[in-house]
């Protein structure tokens, strides 16, 4: 589990996090959303240690990385993936070569056991018979398989996943969300991602934070969100006259129901 509390970040006179506290749970998708500007991108960073706090904490299992000095912090990344916007593949390594990349840079393991690793995760994102092919001879969505599979080769207890959809197209996004979510369970990951696509969020959001200006402004699962009254919340999600016609209709579904089970008709 990983847990920020009160956590506060200027840059200069302007606040761009103000005492933001949650609880990110193992074996969960946790989701941070909202706005451009919001501070998504500031809170991941924080998150993994990238960035400095002015204020706060940030615990993993209840160990402060804000108090961590560098050899620490270089320790607990090894349990930490990362799965960055647009893939960040070398282009001039193959696709077993990428993902083998952290196990060359962490481990000592010779080059059958590092072999053997690399092709149980890429088998386990669908990625079969790529090993040799470079990133330019292969699709987005192959691409950021092969990036998660890297991000999650040394078993990570922890990942980050920044907009894991940018730039794919819905149905691709889709196999990409169910790889990060079925992971997640499976090896009981603690995942963070930030994202903008509300597929992702209806879908996966098993616990979901809304930042709004630098605050966080709501909290909750892909369910509540359907009935929550926060304006703010409800301006953001249900921006599109889609999404705002489905939360219509799961509400009337729900009162539905509500009534069948009191003993009432729905044409009441
Ligand atoms: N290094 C920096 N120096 C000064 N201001 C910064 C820095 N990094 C971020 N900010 C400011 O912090 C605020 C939050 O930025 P952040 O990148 O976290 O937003 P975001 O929610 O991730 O946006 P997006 O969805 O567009 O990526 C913005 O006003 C941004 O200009």
């Amino acid at each position: 589990m990983i847990e920020i509390k009160n956590v506060r970040k200027a840059f200069g006179e302007k606040v761009v996090l103000h005492d933001v506290s949650f609880k990110m749970e193992a074996g969960k998708t946790n989701l941070i959303i909202g706005t451009s500007g919001s501070g998504k991108t500031v809170l991941m960073k924080i998150m993994i240690g990238l960035m400095s706090v002015d204020n706060g904490q940030v615990l993993y299992e209840g160990e402060d990385i804000v108090t961590m000095d560098e050899k620490e912090l270089k320790l607990l990344r090894q349990s930490v993936g990362m799965l960055f916007q647009g893939s960040a593949l070398f282009d001039s390594k193959t696709v077993e070569e990428n993902v083998m990349f952290p196990l060359d840079m962490f481990t000592k393991d010779n080059y059958a056991t590092k072999l053997k690793r690399v092709n149980e995760v890429l088998d386990r994102v669908n990625l079969k018979d790529a090993n040799k092919k470079f990133p330019a001879e292969i699709s987005g969505g192959m691409k950021k398989r092969v990036a998660l599979a890297r991000a999650v080769v040394q078993n990570p207890k922890y990942l980050f996943c920044d907009e894991p959809n940018s730039g794919l197209d819905p149905q691709t996004s889709l196999v990409i969300d169910k790889l990060i979510k079925e992971i997640t369970t499976e090896f009981n990951i603690t995942t963070v991602v930030n994202t903008h696509d509300m597929n992702t969020v209806m879908e996966y959001g098993d616990h979901i934070v809304y930042m709004y200006q630098g605050t966080k402004q709501w909290e909750g699962t892909n369910k509540d969100i359907i009935f929550s009254k926060d304006e703010k919340l409800n301006a953001f999600i249900f921006a599109s006259e889609f999404l705002e016609k489905a939360k219509e209709m799961s509400m009337m579904e729900a009162e539905a129901a509500l009534r069948s089970r009191s003993g009432q008709s729905y044409k009441d």
